[in-house]
């Protein structure tokens, strides 16, 4: 029995023996065939005999030859008769020979197929383990470039935020936000149809969002920018605040941090600060960045008991750039004007709330919306009319070293900054003298310091005073074009107001990005009110928010070219740091 290597070789032997059978079998075809032609020839010899017989006996028959001529059609008729039977013999072979020829050929026929099918089905399944290989290697390989991707990203984050540091820059982050029913406008009074509701606005990683809008009849645009993070319409509240929480941490190491969120009307600034109306909802998903923050800063805090920490919660709105307290008691008066003090850019008498626990911030917030000013527009049903600010105040009794290292540190740039202000302020010349003259450390900060209080007393040393941080949360209102929000009336101002402080806002950033030695705070209330945030040494986070739509392209070409510019700002130049030494 030969010995098979595989089923092929079964195959070939199996077919090999068929073939010579059937060789064998048309060999003996061809041999009866033989013996019948061979009888049939003489089968026709022996009828042609017996005719001539007869033909003979019918003319001359002679009785002896009669008995022969019967004698041999007798002999004749046997043999034709063994003929007959040899013939039928032949016959029965022959169909059964064919019946198991046809037999043979349909087993070998099933045969073939089965082996086809094997051959395919076990070279198929050959393809798919082999491609399963290839893919777990593959799946293996993109996981490994994976992990080095997000080791390498993590890593090119981190030295990033060395370099915001160092650099002093403005961190940008970016949210695009989803679709919403308010998107499918029928049409609206600039024409603008529903087509208007494509997404042309998407972040296709978490740092880069691009604008591509290739409709006909309009100039292609495909632009791509970049920020610290961009979200996508996916993202949600609590993955939004992951990435400003770290920012948090600085508020206990003697840092102010102020956290701005710009873009358009509608495009969901208030959403992303303060969270959606059901601020109260027990699972506070749908909670903003405001609440959220109040909730790590206290738990912050609690991490650090020995520094006995304590805060206050001051919001103002600057609503037709006018400042005004949203916490004031004053009984008849809904929200109170309040005034800037004198020589800084901090707000006089402002109200400030003892707070104890994010729940506090949160019943707080609860009552302040509802005292800001709002209106249903043709954009969104609930639109914000004035800027937002809310102030969370810490003061600590026990700050930690880091703390009062960068406290000092602010107070010696204070008074660099006071020294260059000396040739043309005389009455900045008569501050710095009186900070010059402290009585404690020599470094008091003046008002606009970062690192104090705003209703601190500028005359009192470090040691009397607690150490404060601010951390100012601020909602903007929104950039609108009149045409889409269809404001008349009064409300043009607003939104004339409104749009006024945001390019005196660009403006600032402009300058500063340019390093020029004048800097327009002072062209809207907004800016100088932010002064301290913007152009201070304050860690500045802008949170662009961005409409997805092409109804709002230009709008949101707007917002990102706002924040690529608020990149480019460098705050405090290496160069300006060495300088901060000789001043000791
Ligand atoms: N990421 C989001 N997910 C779900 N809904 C959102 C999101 N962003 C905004 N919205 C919804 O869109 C609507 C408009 O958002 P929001 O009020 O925050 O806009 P805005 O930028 O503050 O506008 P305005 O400047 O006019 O006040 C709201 O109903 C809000 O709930």
């Amino acid at each position: 029995m030969p010995l098979f290597v595989n089923r092929d070789q079964v195959f070939a032997h199996q077919v090999h023996l068929l073939e010579h059978k059937l060789r064998a079998k048309e060999e003996r075809i061809l041999e009866l065939e033989t013996e019948t032609a061979i009888l049939n020839v003489r089968l026709a010899e022996s009828l042609a005999k017996l005719q001539e017989e007869k033909d003979s006996k019918a003319s001359n028959p002679p009785q002896v030859e009669n008995k022969i001529t019967r004698s041999s059609i007798a002999k004749l008729i046997s043999e034709v008769q063994t003929l007959k039977q040899c013939l039928s013999e032949l016959f029965a072979v022959y169909v059964s020979f064919a019946t198991e020829l046809e037999e043979k050929s349909k087993q070998l026929q099933e045969n073939v197929e089965q082996q086809r099918c094997y051959s395919l089905k076990e070279c198929g399944q050959d393809t798919v383990e082999n491609l399963q290989a290839r893919l777990t290697t593959l799946e293996r390989s993109l996981a490994e470039e994976r992990d080095r991707c997000g080791a390498e990203r993590q890593r090119r984050k981190e030295l990033h935020n060395t370099l915001v540091e160092l650099r002093g820059n403005i961190r940008v982050h970016c949210r695009v936000r989803p679709l919403l029913p308010f998107d499918h406008v029928q049409s609206s009074p600039s024409g603008w149809g529903p087509a208007s509701s494509e997404q042309v606005i998407h972040a296709i990683s978490d740092d880069t969002v691009v604008v591509n809008c290739m409709k006909p009849g309009v100039p292609a645009l495909n632009k791509m920018f970049e920020f610290e993070r961009v979200h996508g319409p996916e993202d949600s509240q609590e993955a939004v605040f992951e990435e400003v929480k770290p920012l948090l941490t600085s508020l206990l190491d003697g840092y102010n941090v102020c956290i701005m969120a710009y873009g358009q009307t509608g495009s969901g600034k208030t959403y992303t600060m303060t969270g959606s109306p059901e601020l109260n909802e027990p699972s506070g998903l749908q909670q903003g960045i405001i609440v959220k923050a109040s909730e790590e800063i206290f738990r912050l805090i609690s991490e650090k008991p020995s520094a006995s920490h304590a805060l206050e919660m001051s919001v103002m709105e600057v609503y037709n750039n006018d400042v005004l307290d949203l916490l004031a008691k004053d009984a008849g008066q809904r929200r109170e004007k309040v005034t800037m003090s004198p020589g800084s850019c901090q707000v006089a008498s402002l109200t400030q709330e003892p707070v104890c626990d994010a729940c506090e911030v949160m019943q707080i917030m609860s009552r302040v919306l509802r005292l800001r000013a709002h209106c249903p527009t043709l954009v969104h049903t609930d639109s914000s009319r004035s800027h937002l600010i809310v102030t969370l105040t810490i003061s600590s009794k026990n700050p930690n070293a880091q703390a009062l290292a960068r406290r000092l540190q602010s107070a010696k740039k204070s008074m660099q900054h006071s020294a260059q202000k000396e040739s043309w302020s005389p009455k900045s010349r008569r501050a710095n003298a009186a900070v010059r003259n402290s009585p404690e450390d020599g470094f008091q900060s003046p008002a606009s310091s970062p690192s104090l209080s705003p209703c601190a007393s500028p005359r009192l040393g470090t040691s009397q005073m607690p150490f404060q941080t601010k951390l100012q949360l601020v909602d903007l209102a929104g950039s609108e074009c009149v045409d889409m929000t269809g404001v008349s009336g009064g409300a043009l101002w607003e939104v004339s107001c409104i749009n006024r402080s945001l390019s005196a806002l660009s403006d600032v950033l402009g300058a500063l990005a340019e390093q020029r030695p004048h800097v327009p705070y002072r062209n809207s209330k907004l800016t100088h009110l932010l002064q301290d945030a913007i152009g201070g040494d304050a860690k500045l986070l802008v949170m662009l928010c961005v409409s997805p739509t092409q109804r709002f392209i230009t709008e949101s070409l707007q917002t990102l070219s706002f924040g690529a510019r608020a990149r480019q700002v460098h705050r405090d130049p290496v160069r300006k740091k060495s300088n901060t030494l000789k001043v000791k």
